[in-house]
């Protein structure tokens, strides 16, 4: 029997050694408890401690954002969740079962129960958009009627019910990822896990297949896992947010508040690339570090997390009486507050640099001087 992860089976899997009494509304759909990786040496490479110390849980029908750099952990993580790897120590209950104590045809069972979608969406060239979608069917078993209903239902589902019979080289990357998604939901799974899933899309079919996967949340109340290494991602699509770095969740919690009030240096470097604090180059070959007898200071101001930030250069200039010009400004919303970054330009010398800096201190909005320019 083929044990493709992405296979699922027909019925709900009846749990053969359910570690938390049915009934049990609290329940996590996963929980990790105390899950430690270790690849070990191979060669002349030294053992990899790839996932350290993970506990946490992601709650049944929720959108978790799973974000962390090239290594951090991610895939391993994935990989744990479906049973493809066995923990080093601790363990994963994936819907109320061990899914690191089960073997051979349990496992398999289980593995069904999850559904996944990838970065390069894993499709079978020589099958159609309908083909595709029915393996996982086929392979647990459904009558030939059962599927081509099944099939049309999800074809409907993912919204591409006209590609029935196209192949996937005819297909693009939106149409086969939604044909990954519909495959993943063959057989009803509690779980999708989406590893990186709209990393090969541009950004306008990216915000499409992630308001795809928000219906199918809503809708069939499937849990979401999102693995990924864009912020941008998990702030359009999760409500919880773990971050991952070196093997270790470093912070965990609402994507709002995360995300406003970053405190590992990781998930700041994360806000800062998506919200683009970079200087912009005309401007960044003008800086000069030394003060300018006529010119302007340049201070980048950080939005996080405050809610005046639509005023907050007005209430600058007005009460300090300064010409504050805006070089630069990212401001976007996450959770209703403000983040994002602003360049200012400030006449007057030293003496104005520093009365700015004091006021946006007393404001609790964190700042930097870049330099000057004439
Ligand atoms: N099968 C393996 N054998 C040995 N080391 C491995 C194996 N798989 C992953 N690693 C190592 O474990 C660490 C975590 O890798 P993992 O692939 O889980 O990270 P990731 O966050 O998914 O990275 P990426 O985004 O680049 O895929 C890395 O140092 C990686 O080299």
């Amino acid at each position: 029997m083929n044990a493709h992860p992405y296979v699922g089976i027909a019925e709900p899997i009846r749990p053969t050694e359910p570690v938390v009494p049915a009934g049990r509304v609290a329940e996590p759909m996963v929980r990790f408890e105390g899950l430690s990786k270790v690849y070990p040496a191979y060669r002349d490479k030294p053992d990899v401690e790839a996932l350290k110390d993970i506990d946490f849980a992601i709650a049944r029908g929720s959108i978790t954002g799973v974000i962390g750099r090239s290594g951090a952990g991610k895939s391993s993580l994935v990989r744990l969740i479906n049973g493809l790897e066995k923990p080093t120590a601790g363990r994963v209950i994936v819907d109320g079962r061990d899914i690191s104590a089960l073997r051979g045809q349990p496992l398999r069972l289980a593995q069904r129960s999850i559904g996944m979608i990838f970065q390069h969406f894993n499709l079978l060239s020589s099958r159609t958009a309908a083909d595709n979608i029915a393996l996982p069917l086929e392979i647990a078993g459904w009558s030939k009627a059962d599927i081509r209903a099944r099939v049309s239902e999800l074809l409907d589902l993912v919204d591409i019910a006209d590609k029935h019979d196209r192949y996937p080289s005819e297909l693009s990357g939106g149409q086969k990822q939604r044909i990954g998604i519909a495959r993943a939901l063959a057989t009803r799974p509690n779980v999708l896990l989406s590893d990186e899933a709209t990393s090969a899309l541009d950004p306008q079919t990216t915000r499409a297949i992630l308001d795809l996967l928000a219906n199918i949340n809503r809708e069939l109340g499937v849990t979401i896992i999102l693995i990924t290494h864009e912020m941008s991602v998990v702030r359009q699509l999760a409500k919880e947010v773990v971050v991952i770095d070196d093997g270790r969740v470093v912070e965990r919690g609402h994507v709002a508040d995360i995300f406003t009030h970053p405190r590992h240096p990781t998930t700041q470097a994360f806000l800062s690339e998506a919200l683009g604090d970079a200087v912009p180059v005309s401007l960044a070959s003008r800086l000069v570090p030394a003060p300018l007898s006529v010119g302007q200071a340049v201070i980048r101001v950080q939005l996080r997390g405050t809610d005046a930030g639509d005023t907050l250069v007005a209430r600058l200039a007005r009460e300090l009486s300064i010409d504050v010009a805006l070089l630069s400004a990212r401001i976007d919303e996450i959770g209703g507050q403000h983040v994002g970054s602003l360049i200012l330009g400030i006449p007057g010398g030293e003496a104005a640099a520093r009365q700015t800096v004091a006021y946006l201190a007393q404001h609790h909005v964190s700042s930097e001087r870049l330099g000057y320019v004439s």
